[in-house]
């Protein structure tokens, strides 16, 4: 059935008392975790292992799977062979690209979109220009033809661009707009691939836009691989039954779900991270310092290189240093060619057990 894409902001009533509810307790969580990732002392730690996570938990949605442990080697180790852990590794680096544009420019405008889907995917495709595109469900059938021609997909990704940056266009809240956008980028599906994971980069990044997070932290993607098939159907209700509260609120629920799990995380970090720091203060005082702790939360894996970079120590010193901290039980020491790496396996764990 064809179907002409509305431009935005849609026709309807977004405010319904079943969303207010719900709105309240997506922003109540949300909050908190705005909060509770300040108590970390550096930003980068949180960034550097969350976006890492979402890149995998969102590559999975196109059954990229990955273990954990090849994840957070590609991390350290780019010219590794696995192609999977790579298409991982590339989404981490276009949602942090996508980061630092949002927090200089403030605006998240289409050639931003166009260059963090062109990290995730090493192409230089653009915005779909051929005919063809269809999405199909499970069963290879075809549930919705996008915009095929190219002056329309501009156009709609226009309306959008205009939707995400000018607050005057839709006075909304921001997270009924969120899942507006998603919905409707979906919609649009600009690009010939990669527009699931870029759409919910887009999320991420329209969150710390708006200010209602500092730091990229809060990830849809498990959420809808665990709740896929109600992902699928609200987007489709939309289109079908103009049902857009039900797609509302799947999206903020989802917010609170995951802002929820989120702060759980975080504290478990943070014990960890307290642990160490007691333990290294102690039993090693005389190479302690809250930089060289910070090195082993940014990344479960650790390298002499990152020691000499960030401590300006000298290759010898920093692996004395690892070495030594080995020794104690707070790394693990393993080799990967003709490389020596350093895990830190209590935050291995806790990345996989509580997130
Ligand atoms: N009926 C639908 N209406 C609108 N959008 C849809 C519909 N079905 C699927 N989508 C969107 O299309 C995305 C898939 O598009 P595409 O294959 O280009 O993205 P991807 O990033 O490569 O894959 P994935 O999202 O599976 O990781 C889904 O994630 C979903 O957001």
């Amino acid at each position: 059935m064809e179907f002409n894409l509305p431009i935005l902001p849609p026709k309807t009533d977004l405010e319904t008392s079943k969303i207010f509810k719900q709105l309240v307790k997506a922003h109540k969580s949300l909050a908190e975790l705005k909060g509770t990732a300040k108590t970390i002392p550096n930003e980068n730690i949180l960034i550097d292992t969350l976006t890492l996570q979402e890149a995998k938990d969102s590559s999975e949605i196109e059954n990229i799977v990955t273990t954990h442990d090849d994840l957070y080697k590609e991390n350290i180790l780019i010219e590794s062979k696995n192609n999977n852990a790579k298409e991982v590794y590339n989404y981490a680096r276009g949602l942090r690209l996508g980061f630092q544009i949002v927090r200089k420019e403030k605006l998240l405008l289409n050639k931003h979109i166009l260059i963090i889907q062109k990290e995730l995917l090493e192409n230089n495709a653009g915005f779909r220009t051929q005919a063809g595109t269809k999405l199909v469900d499970g069963y290879g059938k075809v549930v919705y033809t996008p915009p095929q021609n190219p002056k329309e997909i501009l156009d709609l990704m226009g309306n959008l661009e205009k939707y995400i940056n000018d607050d005057s266009f839709s006075d909304v809240d921001a997270l009924i707009k969120m899942a507006v956008i998603h919905y409707q980028f979906e919609s649009i599906h600009p690009f010939y691939d990669g527009n699931g994971r870029t759409g919910r980069i887009i999320n991420i990044l329209y969150l710390v836009q708006k200010g209602l997070l500092d730091i990229p932290i809060l990830y849809l993607s498990r959420y809808i691989t665990q709740n896929k098939a109600e992902y699928y159907a609200v987007l489709q209700n939309v289109r079908t039954k103009n049902d857009w509260e039900s797609l509302v609120l799947y999206i903020l629920k989802g917010v609170e779900v995951t802002a929820l799990q989120t702060i759980d995380l975080i504290i478990e970090i943070k014990k960890l991270m307290q642990s160490y720091k007691k333990k290294l203060r102690t039993e090693l005082p005389k190479i302690y310092s809250q930089d060289l702790l910070n090195i082993f939360f940014k990344n479960p894996y650790t390298k002499t290189d990152f020691l000499v970079t960030e401590l300006q120590v000298s290759k010898r010193t920093a692996l004395n240093y690892l070495d030594a901290v080995t020794k104690i039980g707070l790394l693990e020491k393993t080799k990967e060619g003709k490389s020596n790496y350093y895990i830190n396996t209590g935050l291995i764990e806790v990345l996989v057990n509580k997130s």
